[in-house]
């Protein structure tokens, strides 16, 4: 498809998915699944994903009544405006300024730079009606910083944009299909006005006079929509982890490749230790991350009852995990999907593998929402703080708890004596505590060398921001086994989930043995049962691969894969593939007259001459 007819396509798509979800009886979380799995990258998605929260988190209840009933019947549009052209990361620095005019009771939206255009918000560039835009709140002549506003963009007649809106696509994004059904988009404002009741006001507010009331709650609630997304993002990174593992796993159990025993049938290449190092780990990660996101999701549910009883104790936690969860299963999830395709071969390069497509629409996962060096700064940020804390008699809670018995993890010695110990979760645990928190009381050590303490985080950010992984992949380690020990039902599942969850701690240990050899948390020796223990989970898992990828569920139609076909037939349906493409339409292809003839013939013309 053109860009024009894919997105045509997916507003099709997009409306037809929001006609399912009113007609059928769907749970919420049915409705979500619905539109992300019918809607990919569209307008629907943001609408539902960070228009409306923002406006349930920052809007006051008359804004609510007012606009939600619009929103939730999709009367209105919407997408969430923050990012410039030139700032994105940095919300602080963003540069659309939202004047009051005690006048006119209006705010006066202006972009006084080019740099100022907001630049990328899905669905902005030719779906949406109205946006959450974010803006510097200007009054009598004070800057208060950035706030939210919701601002009508199109004529609800003819959907052109409103005096004082330039309005449009920001263009082709990375790869064929991919992100480009999404009309991510740019807007610059002249001079536009709204009325003040337009100002989003639930944390701060702007009086009739010009007054501006601070907020009284954590300014950093205005950010609560990324942190809601963030949380999502998480189980998004499992389903598409598990996507491509679902195609790399059946796809090498199909292919086979050498290994032939006097003419006999050849080897499938699962069978190989280099695939089944590659591709597992992968397996066990598609797994830990969808528990890791239901934890986190159990989280997110809870600090957000308790920001409605004002209770503000566990907001940094929620963005540090959060924040870094998001950024450590995008990055992994990614490199994932780009592993798969190499585990099959020249095949996982065609379209028709489903893993080119998935990889391009997938990989902006590590930038929006929060690039993903930046928000583990976040964490190393959190971390940092919860260090200069211990000793204060103030014990960290939650995921920074291991921190509290620092005495012994940083003093303590592994005693893992033989290859089975690895088996045993609160030897793995404590190994995985000891890494991190030695990391991160290396980096606050340092960083207590310089004077200036911005200074040296500045330094020390690459160190810092490894402490924050560990700290992270601490997280997931100690989910997945805390999922073992109580949900799981079915002792042949539980052993078959056993197996993953020390593939996912053991391969960790061996991708970052740097870091665990270089704090003492384990010695060579150790590190060494460590691996061969490895090798005898891949062969436990093994006989199960299949089945555990076929637990996930995805119908073919969904994988859109030919190699991850639920019946192995691959060979014939590459074949079908291929004859469809529009270059096999002729057998002599479009060309040959102006272009092939001429070259292979010129040497009669230059024999005659
Ligand atoms: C099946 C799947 C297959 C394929 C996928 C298919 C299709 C994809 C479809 C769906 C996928 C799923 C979801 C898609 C959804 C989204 C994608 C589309 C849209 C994307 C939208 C966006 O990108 S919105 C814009 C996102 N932008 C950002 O994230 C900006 C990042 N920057 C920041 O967050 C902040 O600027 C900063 C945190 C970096 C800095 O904050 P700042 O205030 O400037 O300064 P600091 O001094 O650092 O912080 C001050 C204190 O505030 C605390 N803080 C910061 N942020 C938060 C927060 N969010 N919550 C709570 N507290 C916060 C910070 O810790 C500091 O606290 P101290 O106590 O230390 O002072
Ligand atoms: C597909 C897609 C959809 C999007 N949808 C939306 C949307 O709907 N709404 C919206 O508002 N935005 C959206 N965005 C924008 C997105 O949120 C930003 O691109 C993202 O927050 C990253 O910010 P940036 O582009 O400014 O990157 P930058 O911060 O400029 O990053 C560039 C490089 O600088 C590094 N860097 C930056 N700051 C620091 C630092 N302090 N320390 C160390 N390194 C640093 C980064 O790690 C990165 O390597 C979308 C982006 C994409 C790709």
């Amino acid at each position: 498809m053109t860009r024009k007819e894919l997105f045509k396509n997916t507003l099709r798509k997009s409306v037809h998915a929001w006609k399912l979800i009113n007609e059928l009886p769907l749970s919420d979380d049915e409705s979500l699944m619905l539109r992300h799995f019918m809607d990919q990258p569209g307008f629907l998605d943001l609408h539902w994903r960070m228009f409306v929260p923002a406006i349930k988190g920052q809007g006051t209840e008359e804004q609510k009544q007012k606009w939600l009933p619009l929103a939730n019947k999709m009367q209105i549009i919407g997408c969430y405006a923050q990012t410039e052209l030139g700032h994105g990361s940095n919300v602080q620095g963003l540069e659309t300024t939202a004047t009051f005019d005690p006048q006119t009771d209006q705010f006066i939206l202006h972009s006084p730079t080019q740099t100022s255009s907001k630049w990328w918000p899905g669905g902005l560039g030719k779906v949406s009606t109205h946006a959450v835009i974010y803006a510097r709140l200007i009054t009598d002549g004070k800057d208060h910083g950035v706030h939210g506003f919701i601002v009508q963009l199109r004529n609800m007649d003819d959907h052109s944009p409103l005096p004082g809106i330039t309005i449009g696509d920001i263009g082709v994004k990375f790869g064929n299909g991919a992100y480009n059904s999404m009309d991510n988009g740019f807007l610059m404002f002249d001079k536009f006005c709204i009325p003040r009741d337009q100002m989003l006001m639930r944390l701060s507010k702007v009086t009739r006079e010009g007054k501006y009331v601070p907020s009284d709650v954590p300014r950093q609630l205005m950010y609560g929509t990324m942190v809601s997304v963030r949380q999502t993002i998480v189980s998004n990174a499992s389903i598409a982890m598990a996507r491509a593992v679902c195609i790399a796993t059946r796809y090498s159990a199909v292919r086979r490749q050498f290994g032939s025993q006097n003419g006999g049938i050849e080897t499938q290449v699962i069978d190989y230790k280099t695939q089944q190092n590659r591709l597992f780990p992968l397996l066990a990660s598609a797994y830990a991350f969808r528990f890791v996101g239901e934890w986190l999701k159990w989280l997110y549910t809870d600090v957000t009852q308790r920001l409605e009883a004002s209770d503000f104790a566990t907001l940094p936690e929620a963005h540090a995990c959060t924040a870094g969860l998001k950024s450590m299963t995008t990055s992994a999830t990614s490199d994932g999907i780009e592993e798969c395709r190499k585990l099959c071969g020249g095949h996982g390069y065609l379209w028709c593998s489903g893993l080119p497509e998935l990889f391009a629409v997938y990989v902006p996962a590590c930038t929006y929402e929060g690039d993903n060096v930046v928000l583990q700064l976040q964490v190393a940020r959190f971390l940092m703080k919860t260090v200069s804390q211990l000793g204060s008699g103030k014990a960290p809670a939650g995921t920074t708890a291991y921190m509290g018995r620092a005495k012994h993890l940083l003093q303590c010695r592994s005693s893992i004596r033989k290859a089975e110990d690895w088996l045993n979760p609160a030897m793995v645990l404590e190994t995985f505590e000891a890494r991190a928190l030695r990391m991160a009381v290396s980096c606050a050590n340092n960083l207590s060398k310089f004077e200036n303490q911005e200074q040296g985080f500045s330094e020390l950010l690459a160190d810092l921001v490894e402490a924050a992984i560990a700290h992270c992949q601490l997280i997931v380690v100690s989910k997945f086994i805390v999922k073992l020990e109580g949900e799981i039902k079915g002792k042949g599942v539980k052993n078959q989930l056993k197996n993953l969850c020390y593939i996912y701690a053991l391969h960790l240990i061996h991708k970052h043995l740097g870091d665990f050899l270089s704090t003492n948390s384990i010695t060579s020796e150790q590190a060494s049962l460590a691996n061969h223990q490895l090798r005898s989970l891949y062969t436990q898992v093994r006989p199960n691969a299949v089945a555990l990828v076929d637990a996930f569920d995805y119908t073919d139609h969904y994988l859109g894969s030919v190699l991850g076909r639920y019946d192995g037939n691959v060979y014939p349906k590459l074949f079908e593939e291929a004859l469809k493409d529009p270059l096999n339409d002729t057998v002599v292809p479009d060309g040959y007259h102006e272009y092939i003839r001429p070259l292979i013939k010129q040497h009669l013309r230059s024999a005659r001459l």
